[in-house]
């Protein structure tokens, strides 16, 4: 069997009586196209944040490629390779696009906060730009402020940025949310275009999207694995359909 990208053994999450998460064992194999839904409410955030070490877990383990990261700190598990889309309402808001995209750059390649120096100063980080601006749709838009940017360009930015730190393992959390329909084709198209040497793990409420992307899915209800299988398989799963497909809530 081959390693898996990412694997948690029995993880288990509890705040006071509630089991956030529970008795979870899931694996993301090399090069995968995998995507966690559920309801409103099933454990989706919880288990992003144990993954990401946002939150430490009560028991069980994440083992990244093989090795475990369960006692590494946010930055340290992003170093290695594990990388979620960033939100860049916070950090960023006050940035250019550009800006954004070096001080990611910068602070990958241990340059820190060097990154105030003009760019042309830092060897290789003007190229590396500019080649996320293309591959990302946001070459007309480099110079504008993060914040102003429509809303499926933010979006892109977020993948961009995750990017930039070169992830072997990205977490595409809601990586459409707030996109108007006219531009959510465009997000889904570079989504697509992803290397496959980038295992992926998508969290997503669009069931169009999710569809679209994934080749597997999983889905998580009241913090536990409830089902997993292929798009055709989860579809078709008249228990998954009962619990969350043909439910009223979404999430
Ligand atoms: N810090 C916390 N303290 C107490 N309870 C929490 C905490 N974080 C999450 N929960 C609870 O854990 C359960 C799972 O929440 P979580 O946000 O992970 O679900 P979700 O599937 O991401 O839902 P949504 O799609 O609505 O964001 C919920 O019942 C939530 O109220």
């Amino acid at each position: 069997m081959t390693t898996p990208a990412l694997e948690t053994r029995d993880l288990n999450k509890t705040f006071g009586a509630l089991n956030a998460t529970t008795n979870v064992n899931f694996r993301l194999e090399p090069g995968a196209r995998h995507a966690l839904i559920g309801p409103n409410g099933a454990g989706k955030t919880t288990f992003i944040n144990l993954l990401t070490g946002v939150l430490q877990p009560s028991s069980g383990d994440v083992i990244l490629h093989g090795e475990s990261i369960i006692g590494l700190k946010r930055e340290r598990r992003v170093r290695k390779g594990l990388v979620r889309t960033f939100q860049i309402n916070q950090l960023f808001a006050g940035l250019t696009v550009i800006e954004s995209l070096a001080l990611v750059i910068s602070e990958r390649s241990g340059r820190g906060w060097n990154w105030l120096r003009p760019t042309h100063a830092v060897a290789g980080i003007e190229r590396e730009i500019a080649t996320l601006l293309k591959d990302f749709g946001l070459d007309g838009v480099g110079d504008e402020k993060c914040l102003a940017l429509p809303y499926g360009k933010q979006r892109l930015l977020e993948i961009a940025l995750a990017i930039a730190c070169r992830p072997r393992v990205l977490l595409l959390d809601e990586p459409a949310a707030g996109v108007p329909e006219a531009d959510r084709k465009e997000v889904m198209q570079h989504i697509s275009r992803l290397s496959s040497d980038v295992s992926i793990l998508l969290i997503e409420h669009d069931m169009d999207l999710v569809f679209n992307f994934a080749n597997r899915i999983s889905v998580l209800v009241a913090g536990a694995l409830f089902a997993e299988g292929s798009v055709d398989q989860i579809a078709r799963d008249q228990r998954v359909k009962e619990v969350y497909l043909g439910g009223a809530a979404h999430g």
